[in-house]
């Protein structure tokens, strides 16, 4: 089966994948893994694959928003994958969830547009079990600061006329906010399989995104570095 926005072939991928929205990333996860080889490149999905601890894995970038994603995690899942990791960045709704620390979203609130328009109000977006636990203990097992809990999914980045929905959810004590998360457990519930997520935190997100967001700083490479060996970890040897 020929995937037409990826431009590949399904039978060049593995079950397990781990996603991202940043094609640059997509490519430094890659190079974790042996004989990595760029499968394609389309729009902005840039797809990898190669070998981790001798499994097959690709990694393939989403692009920002829960649109252009699902069009990414829908051919993933046509294509044969079962298992799906996203490893992103998000900015922190609580104290002492710092920059630089990681969040393992167990569940997402859906305040995306994509998921509303493929499950009926009140469906929810939760995480894979599995996947999730093995995230969890693993991060537990590194040398870098790390939350499990929910997190929010917007489809809005920089606020319009309408304030942004910060402060109702950093009450409710949700403990990040990024854009892709809620659609990819949508939809890995819908089709059937497994999907999980780590999110690297680049700063607090009720800052002036205009001014302050800067993903690019050292903090951010070295807690993108643990994310991406955490997500490769878990998804080697998932049948133990
Ligand atoms: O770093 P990624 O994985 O792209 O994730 C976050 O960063 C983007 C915004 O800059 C959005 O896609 C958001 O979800
Ligand atoms: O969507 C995002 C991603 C990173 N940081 C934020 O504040 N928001």
């Amino acid at each position: 089966m020929y995937l037409p926005n990826l431009k590949i072939d399904a039978k060049d991928l593995p079950e397990k994948v781990i996603v991202c929205g940043d094609p640059e990333r997509a490519k430094l996860i890659a190079e974790d893994l042996d004989d990595s080889k760029l499968l394609a490149q389309n729009r902005e999905y840039h797809t990898y694959a190669g070998f981790y601890q001798g499994e097959y894995i690709a990694v393939v970038s989403h692009g920002v928003g829960s649109p252009g994603a699902a069009v990414c995690f829908e051919q993933l899942i046509q294509g044969g994958v079962k298992y799906l990791i996203r490893v992103g960045t998000a900015g922190s709704y609580q104290k002492e969830v710092k920059p630089g620390s990681l969040v393992i979203s167990t569940a997402a609130v859906r305040r995306d547009g994509l998921s509303s328009q493929i499950v009926p109000e009140g469906f929810p977006a939760v995480a894979d079990l599995t996947l999730t636990n093995r995230l969890i203990e693993l991060s537990k097992s590194q040398s870098i600061d790390s939350h499990h809990g929910i997190t929010l999914t917007l489809d809005v980045f920089y606020q319009g006329a309408i304030a942004f929905p910060h402060e109702e959810y950093k009450n409710a004590g949700v403990l990040a906010v990024e854009m892709e998360i809620a659609s990819l457990f949508t939809i890995a519930s819908i089709r059937g399989v497994r999907a999980a997520a780590i999110v690297a935190i680049d700063g607090y997100a009720d800052a002036d995104l205009a001014e302050d967001y800067n993903p690019h700083t050292d903090q951010m490479k070295q807690a993108i570095e643990m994310e991406k060996k955490i997500a490769l970890e878990a998804l080697t040897n998932t049948d133990k």
